[in-house]
């Protein structure tokens, strides 16, 4: 089986692939404090509610947090005896190279993003991901990450008017019933919702524009479908783009005989 870890600033998820399918999926919070030790503590609590046994001979890793990589790395050579792929390594082969800036490290999720895209929806696309930031990564034809836009993500936006301004509450995102808010927190949800549908329709047709072309918008990220209310933004959302871009990867990896 296959061991899929895909970590983001804020969470890390852990997918089992049985080679015809996902067994589970696990989440955790990013820290690079964690250790080997005690992944596999956690790992295998959550196995033994399961009906199959932890049998790994196979990792996968995209981690956008650099330093976590580290006790992955041991995790995957000392329990599971395997020596992982690490996306954005030079060991680990992409189907096709990015095109970017000399010297330019694009973020891993971008590059696993773009090739589970691909797979799935063919070329000429944006793929958007509410992650920790909330990225836009544009396809070419020919499957290529050509590039994008970084924008803060939706939760870094809410707790920095909360850090930054004193009278400011906490507040969680949500759909507000209206633009114009009567409370605080009324008012901070509008601003953050409605600021977001203007960024993601606004990135989308500046890149269209530059691009001259109408190009398909697929979503990604656990606060993909809160955007998607109505609004016709997306041409699909897929909450398991990252897992299967790491699939893909790790069967491409070995079709080339690496690994
Ligand atoms: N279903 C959800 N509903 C609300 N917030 C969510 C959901 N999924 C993730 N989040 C929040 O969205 C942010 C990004 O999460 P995630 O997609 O896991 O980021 P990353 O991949 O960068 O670690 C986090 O602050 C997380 O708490
Ligand atoms: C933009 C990101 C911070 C997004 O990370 P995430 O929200 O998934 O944690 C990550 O892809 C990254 O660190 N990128 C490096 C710069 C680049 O992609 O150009
Ligand atoms: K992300």
């Amino acid at each position: 089986m296959l061991l899929c870890i895909d970590t983001g600033n804020t969470n890390t998820v852990f997918s089992i692939w049985n080679g015809e399918r996902f067994l589970a999926h696990w989440r955790i919070a990013t820290d690079h404090r964690r250790t080997a030790d005690e992944y596999f503590v956690w790992l295998s609590t959550l196995i033994d509610g399961q009906k199959f046994a932890l049998d790994i001979d196979a990792c996968i890793i995209s981690s956008t947090a650099p330093r976590v990589v580290f006790n992955l790395r041991v995790l995957c050579n000392r329990y599971f005896d395997t020596r992982p792929l690490v996306v954005g390594k030079p060991d680990c082969l992409l189907p096709v190279a990015p095109r970017v800036d000399e010297g330019t490290v694009v973020g891993p999720d971008r590059l696993v993003n773009t090739v589970a895209a691909f797979d799935r929806h063919g070329p000429d696309l944006i793929v958007v991901d509410f992650g920790t930031a909330t990225t836009f990564d544009v396809v070419d034809m020919d499957g290529a990450y050509i590039g994008g836009a970084i924008a803060p993500g939706v939760n870094l936006s809410l707790e920095a008017l909360h850090m930054g301004a004193a009278s400011l509450p906490h507040v969680d995102v949500t759909m507000p019933a209206k633009v114009i808010g009567t409370n605080t927190v009324a008012c901070i949800q509008s601003g953050i919702f409605w600021g977001y549908i203007g960024l993601v329709d606004g990135v989308v047709r500046q890149i269209r524009a530059e691009r001259g072309r109408p190009m398909k918008v697929i979503a990604t990220g656990g606060l993909a479908p809160l955007f998607d209310q109505g609004f016709d933004l997306f041409e699909a959302i897929e909450d398991d783009l990252t897992m299967h871009g790491l699939r893909l990867i790790h069967d491409y990896n070995k079709e080339m005989g690496n690994g």
